[in-house]
């Protein structure tokens, strides 16, 4: 058992990194794909069937929590781990991106962003010393950088500006962490799709120094071209020895071209969002289970899938709770959702280790073609 928050480059395959995060809560192996628990619930899931599909840490959100139920009262009740039953590790976001993209009335200032709730319309402020201590109060293992994420469409002028801004916040948001061995704080790198923004960034970030470093300012609309071509570059712009983490990444063939670019860690709500609507993710591509085609099909969703939704119920009992609204729906999906992006992971992490991811590549786009 570590006191130490460590990350171990175990092996390299072409640009794909295997490793392993060694926290206080236990380890994650990298790359690595970590279910949003955003209101402290992975929704429609008991946190040990999280555990069962072999996730290895979950991601909460500052900006929820602090409207509800509050950070002061989720540390008097002995933290977020203990709140939510989960006692592996935790990242929180740090409000950052959520407030941008829910909050309304947002007033931006050097010192931070002032903001009414989505919730209630009460008023709060969010600054990087603020989220640090929400972070702080929730007992995250690894606390994200406050940071300034510009509305898009944005020109490079804003893009400069906002991204300069971010760095102002995350040199705050480390004198404000203070000395807390075990866990982490990590950078979050901007500059929107221009390399040389994003070089400044990473060189801004690297000379504060962080526990690791995040590719923030994508999955946000502009399509798996554009990003893959950033990703060409930004993950070789942070430190090498260090996590690299991407927010809000993605469908899986996004993830998988992510994992080819170097990327470690991954966050997305796809899994169980769609897991909720009714869209499974298997490895001949996605079956909308709603569709009228499986209504007799006695088949699993994916033979090829060790969850229970696959082990002991057909396409025709999926398609019938979805029609028939049933709470087992949602269960049953998200549960089977998760389990094939913790498979992809775990497929991911055994191609490097033997060498082959080029082949396992190949091997997931012909699945996937084969429909
Ligand atoms: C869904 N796409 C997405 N892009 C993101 C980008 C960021 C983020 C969360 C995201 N989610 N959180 C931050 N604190 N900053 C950057």
């Amino acid at each position: 058992m570590t006191t130490r928050f460590a990350f171990e480059k175990l092996g390299q395959d072409g640009k794909a990194r295997l490793g392993r995060i060694s926290t206080p809560r236990g380890e994650i192996r990298t790359p690595a794909f970590m279910p949003v628990g955003t209101a402290a619930t992975v929704k429609a899931m008991m946190p040990e069937s999280v555990a069962a599909t072999g996730a290895d840490i979950l991601l909460g959100n500052t900006y929820h929590l602090m409207l509800r139920p509050s950070a002061e009262r989720i540390d008097r009740l002995g933290g977020l781990h203990r709140f939510m039953n989960w006692e592996r590790p935790i990242l929180t976001d740090s409000g950052g991106f959520q407030v941008m993209s829910l909050a309304s009335l947002r007033k931006l200032t050097e010192e931070g962003v002032r903001f009414k709730s989505h919730i209630d319309g009460s008023d709060h402020m969010l600054t990087p010393e603020r989220s640090m201590e929400i972070q702080r109060l929730l007992g995250s293992d690894i606390v994200m950088c406050f940071d300034e994420c510009p509305a898009l469409p944005a020109d490079r002028g804003r893009i400069e500006e906002s991204m300069r801004l971010s760095m102002r916040w995350a040199a705050r948001s480390r004198e404000a962490f203070g000395d807390r061995p075990g866990h982490a704080l990590f950078g979050i790198q901007q500059g929107g799709l221009e390399e040389d923004l994003r070089a400044e960034s990473a060189r801004a970030l690297r000379d504060i120094g962080f526990e690791g470093y995040a590719i923030g300012g994508l999955a946000v609309g502009e399509g798996q071209e554009a990003m893959f071509a950033c990703l060409d570059h930004a993950p070789d712009q942070l430190p090498e020895d260090r996590p690299r983490y991407l927010m809000g990444v993605g469908k899986p063939d996004d993830i998988v071209g992510a994992v080819k670019r170097g990327v470690d860690m991954m966050d997305c709500v796809l899994p169980s969002r769609s897991g909720r609507t009714g869209q499974a993710f298997t490895r001949h591509g996605v079956v909308n289970i709603k569709n009228a085609r499986h209504a007799d099909d006695p088949r699993p969703l994916d033979e090829g899938c060790s969850c229970p939704a696959c082990r002991s119920y057909s396409r025709a009992y999926l398609h019938h709770v979805f029609r028939s609204q049933e709470m087992i729906s949602g269960m049953l999906l998200t549960w089977h959702n998760l389990q094939y992006y913790q498979d992809l992971m775990a497929g991911m992490r055994a191609a490097i280790a033997a060498g082959t991811f080029a082949d396992w590549e190949a091997g997931f786009h012909a699945a996937r073609a084969a429909g």
